[in-house]
């Protein structure tokens, strides 16, 4: 039970990756500021975190089960929380899907949105109503750099965490009014279990549907970029972590809350040209035509990447 002074924080999708870095991070605060309820789909994947929480698991750290895609499952979940009161929630359970578009069925997509989309509207539908009763509260939802830029063949996970992007940023208007923040985390690419089994999926797939010149564009050219800029550019789920606490810890939250300060300018080009043609053209050309020299594309973004630019992205450190 969280102890006076202590914030309840309850975390979504805690078994690997983001999630579980952010509840081990929290639950071993110096200060005990945090009584940490970690959630995950399957209780039976616990071990992992358990062992990252060493002395904190039963302590400031507990453990729910928690499907969002599930009714049912969230109302139990909030509904076994002390007087179901949750200072902070951090929405972060979500999904990948990569691949040309011919090829993924309808029912993928959906699965997709399920979580990512409603997974998140569905957590924010439960918990808020308590938040604005107490006027006072803080929403962080795990958004992505794929939430304000669109990436070729990422078309429906974007198209999902745009979705959400959209949802928040009109919230967000409302919930002030109650004195409830709400902040997007927006990280670029993270070395977690999301690129593995991403990368798994993309071995498994057969491409029924897509013509021969789609499947060569996306194996031989957009994979291999991608690999590079993961290796370029991947930041670690305990920067994404330290960049998260930072925002709760921000006595005026900031809403929007890139983590990758090389993203910056990929993202700025969407605002510099009202008309996309910047954002789409670069893009293209990125992969197409400097795809093969990824490595040295990578270190110009670096140049361009200066301090200014690095004031406006959450740095972990
Ligand atoms: N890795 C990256 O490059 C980036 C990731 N993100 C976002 O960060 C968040 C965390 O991803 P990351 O840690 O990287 O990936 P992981 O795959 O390591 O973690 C995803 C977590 O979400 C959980 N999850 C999936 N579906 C559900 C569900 N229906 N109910 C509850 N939990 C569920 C998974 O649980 P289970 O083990 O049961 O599947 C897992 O614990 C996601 O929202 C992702 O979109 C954003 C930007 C970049
Ligand atoms: C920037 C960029 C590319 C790839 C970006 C990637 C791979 C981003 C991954 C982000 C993730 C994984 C977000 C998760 O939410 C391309 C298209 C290769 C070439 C053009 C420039």
């Amino acid at each position: 039970m969280a102890s006076s002074g202590q914030k309840v924080v309850l975390i979504t999708g805690c078994s690997s990756g983001i999630g579980l870095r952010i509840a081990v991070l929290l639950a071993k605060d110096e200060k005990k500021r945090y009584h940490v309820i970690a959630t995950m789909r399957d209780l039976k994947k616990k071990d992992k975190l358990v062992e990252a929480a060493g002395d904190a698991y039963g302590k400031t750290l507990m453990l729910l089960p928690l499907d969002v895609c599930s009714d049912e499952s969230v109302k139990q979940c909030i509904n076994s929380v002390k007087d179901r009161h949750i200072d902070i929630l951090i929405n972060n359970a979500g999904v990948g899907l990569l691949g040309p578009v011919e090829s993924i069925s309808i029912e993928e997509m959906k699965r997709v949105f399920e979580t990512n989309f409603f997974g998140v509207v569905r957590m924010i539908k439960e918990v808020m109503p308590d938040m604005k009763k107490r006027r006072a509260g803080h929403v962080v939802v795990m958004s992505s750099v794929m939430g304000l830029q669109g990436v070729v063949f990422n078309d429906v996970y974007t198209a999902s965490k745009f979705a959400m992007e959209g949802f928040c940023e009109s919230m967000a208007v409302q919930l002030l009014k109650f004195n409830v923040h709400l902040s997007m985390i927006e990280p670029g690419p993270v070395h977690t279990e999301f690129e593995t089994k991403m990368m798994e999926d993309v071995a498994k797939m057969e491409y029924p549907g897509a013509d021969a010149d789609t499947v060569r564009y996306f194996k031989d050219v957009y994979l291999p970029s991608s690999k590079d800029i993961f290796e370029a550019m991947g930041q670690t789920p305990e920067d994404i972590a330290k960049c998260t606490k930072k925002v709760i810890e921000s006595r005026n939250p900031r809403f929007r809350n890139l983590t990758n300060s090389l993203y910056t300018p990929i993202v700025a080009m969407k605002y510099a040209d009202e008309t996309g043609g910047l954002s789409v053209n670069t893009f293209y050309n990125l992969l197409f035509n400097f795809g093969p020299l990824m490595h040295i594309t990578m270190s110009i973004l670096k140049c361009l990447t200066c301090s200014c630019l690095r004031r406006r992205t959450i740095s972990p450190n």
